[in-house]
């Protein structure tokens, strides 16, 4: 930052919306509080996190410095409450347009790091799809005794049963049943799910809509409710699935959200991948006072 400002991107992804600040010289000491600013839709620029440009190699973590090897540049995806995140799928396909209209990478696939490892990023058509890597049920043994290993309460509903799954960051699914109303769940304050994971957890709700086609909302940790997350639609596809007793790879998904259609795909080797649209919208200098 300087006296003349902090120059920004704005961007979304289905509408999960986020603020770019380039720091191509790893100069930038974004703080908690500076990162609140820049979300805080009413004086600030307004997004659901704030994403950092910077080269992996001048990473602050150790451990992100180790991916430069493979990845120049380096997602460093904050909340809007000023919490790091490990992974933020739709962030990934905003930071890859950026990258890409910046001519800071200019191929059609590449990687970039993120707190949760290297992701792939492939150019296709209209979408950008990203191989989100390693997923599992959190707690399997847990898990299989019924299902579920979670209650998640929301004002108004008994306790739901929940199943966690572990994208790089932490989520949380209910399913619903397919007559639920999923539009009248109040998510204006965070729900309530026990046990809670120590590092907190994204809570999302499914609701069927024929094969391979699910509805969802989403509370993320450290934000609220969002139109839409690209990890959490990861997540309720693959508890979809696992719910459904399926193994087989390459089977699609289509998740609906508020903002938008997400694909989601298992991959083979227990990997997803993720693919939908990224919007660069506005182009400023923020100036935080
Ligand atoms: N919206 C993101 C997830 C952002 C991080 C999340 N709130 C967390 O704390 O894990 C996505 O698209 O995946």
């Amino acid at each position: 930052m300087t006296d003349n400002g902090l120059r920004f991107t704005k961007g979304h992804g289905t509408e999960n919306d986020f603020v770019l600040v380039p720091d191509l010289d790893g100069a930038l000491d974004l703080s908690a509080e500076q990162v609140r600013l820049l979300a805080d839709r009413r004086s600030g620029v307004g997004g659901d996190g704030v994403i950092r440009v910077v080269p992996t190699d001048l990473a602050d973590e150790a451990f992100v410095r180790s991916q430069g090897g493979r990845a120049r540049w380096f997602m460093d995806y904050r909340n809007a409450d000023g919490s790091a995140a490990e992974m933020c799928g739709n962030g990934t396909r905003v930071f890859a347009a950026y990258l890409r209209r910046e001519g800071l990478e200019s191929a059609d696939e590449f990687e970039i790091a993120t707190r949760a490892g290297v992701k792939t990023i492939r150019f296709e058509g209209h979408l950008i799809a990203v191989n989100l890597g390693d997923w599992k049920v959190a707690d399997p043994d847990a898990a299989l005794a019924g299902g579920y290993d979670a209650l998640v309460k929301v004002a108004h509903h008994d306790p739901m049963p929940g199943l966690s799954l572990d994208l790089g960051n932490p989520h949380t699914v209910v399913a619903l049943p397919d007559t639920a109303d999923l539009a009248g769940l109040d998510l204006t304050r965070a729900p309530e799910v026990k046990p809670l994971p120590p590092q907190g957890t994204n809570v999302e709700f499914v609701r069927p809509l024929g094969p391979g086609h699910i509805a969802m909302r989403v509370h993320e940790r450290g934000v609220g409710e969002t139109r839409s997350c690209g990890t959490g639609a990861a997540a309720a596809a693959l508890a979809t699935r696992w719910w459904a007793g399926e193994t087989e790879d390459n089977t699609v998904w289509r998740v609906d959200v508020p903002g938008g259609t997400l694909r989601v795909r298992a991959l083979p080797g227990q990997q997803v991948e993720l693919a939908g649209p990224a919007v660069l919208v506005a182009d400023g200098v923020a100036h935080l006072g």
